[in-house]
């Protein structure tokens, strides 16, 4: 049987309001802009990444894996900065022709994480739109007054490391295109399950504090992204591919030649964590890798000068395909 039709208010009002958890910050939604009370000795750190169907996830995906995805990219960010998430904005453009069924698990997905994150929906924007469905998320956090990491903290000399596993979610796309079937089917569950919804290192980032030079996340690959480390840095870097952490599923898909270790290293939607930290720190992230029961790699270090160099098992500068994503080059 057809659901009733769900309008812009009805959206807002019986699948939106419930996202707020009742914060005070959030007016039930019924007003013009949310409040949110200053937190005193805290900083508040603002981040906001859009997702386009097409670009950023297939249109067909599950309606709350994109809606989860949309959390998730903005929490890694928030995480990188070593914040927690208080609580989020979204400003969703849905096309003409979105389904009540379809709506509705978008809410659900959606009110999934912010319960696992424990954060909440405050306010946003509802649209209509003749293209794709476009989403934009601003994630607010809070770190300590001054805390906050930044992209610019790496010094000559710092090891650099990357949480979890790099390569999946570029893999994963391919995966669920279907075009790694020469993969088992349990690989390429794997592979496309990173893909459609990222694991953002919110447990790791906050315990950077104090440990961390410069962290970012990484989301258009490796290389480029420790690209951006090293220009806000002034320095340069040097990785080894072969440290580099893989899944075992990735490694298979290397061993088989479906993908290149050097692409793997510019294929984006990682959102893992890069950072550096002095070598004296190298043991206490050890340490933290063990409690959180998240992989931490040492894959290079910081040197004097510029740019990236990736350095391949045999000794030699590999070339990371276009080094990652860049959404457009726009021309006269
Ligand atoms: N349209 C924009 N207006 C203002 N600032 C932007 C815009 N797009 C990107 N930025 C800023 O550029 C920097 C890099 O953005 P981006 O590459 O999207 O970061 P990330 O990969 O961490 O999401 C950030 O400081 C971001 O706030
Ligand atoms: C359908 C589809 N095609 C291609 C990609 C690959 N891709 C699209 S955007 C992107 C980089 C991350 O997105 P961006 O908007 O740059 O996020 P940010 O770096 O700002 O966090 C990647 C790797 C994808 N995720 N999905
Ligand atoms: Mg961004
Ligand atoms: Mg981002
Ligand atoms: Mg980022």
């Amino acid at each position: 049987m057809a659901e009733p039709p769900v309008d812009e208010f009805a959206l807002i009002a019986e699948l939106f309001v419930p996202l707020t958890g009742g914060h005070p910050a959030a007016r039930g939604l019924s007003d013009d802009a949310a409040f949110l009370a200053d937190q005193p000795g805290c900083d508040t750190v603002l981040t906001v990444d859009a997702m386009v169907a097409g670009v950023h996830f297939l249109p067909d995906d599950p309606p709350d894996l994109i809606a989860r995805k949309l959390v998730r990219v903005n929490l890694s960010d928030l995480a990188a900065k070593g914040a927690e998430p208080v609580a989020l904005l979204l400003a969703a453009a849905f096309p003409q022709d979105v389904t009540a069924p379809w709506l509705r698990a978008f809410a659900a997905g959606l009110g999934q994480d912010l319960a696992t994150y424990r954060t909440v929906l405050i306010g946003g924007d509802t649209v209509a739109t003749p293209g794709p469905l476009t989403l934009s998320l601003t994630a607010i956090g809070r770190v300590a007054a001054g805390q906050g990491l930044a992209r610019s903290g790496a010094s000559v000399g710092d090891d650099i490391w990357i949480s979890g596993t790099i390569g999946d979610g570029s893999l994963g796309l391919r995966a669920a295109r279907g075009e790694l079937s020469a993969l088992s089917d349990s690989d390429v569950a794997f592979l496309a399950d990173r893909y459609r919804l990222p694991r953002p290192r919110v447990a790791l980032g906050p315990r950077l504090i104090g440990l961390a030079g410069a962290s970012m996340d990484v989301s258009d690959g490796l290389v480029q992204d420790l690209g951006h480390l090293c220009r806000a840095s002034g320095v340069g870097a040097r990785i080894e591919a072969g440290l580099v952490p893989l899944s075992d599923s990735a490694k298979r898909a290397v061993a088989a030649g479906l993908v290149t270790l050097a692409s793997l290293l510019s294929g984006g939607d990682d959102y893992e964590v890069l950072f550096t930290a002095s070598p004296e720190a190298a043991f206490a992230v050890a340490a933290l890798s063990a409690e959180l029961d998240l992989p931490l790699s040492k894959i290079g270090s910081i040197g004097a000068g510029t740019g990236v160099v990736a350095i391949g098992s045999d000794g030699q500068t590999l070339d990371p395909a276009q080094g990652g994503w860049r959404h457009f080059r726009a021309g006269s």
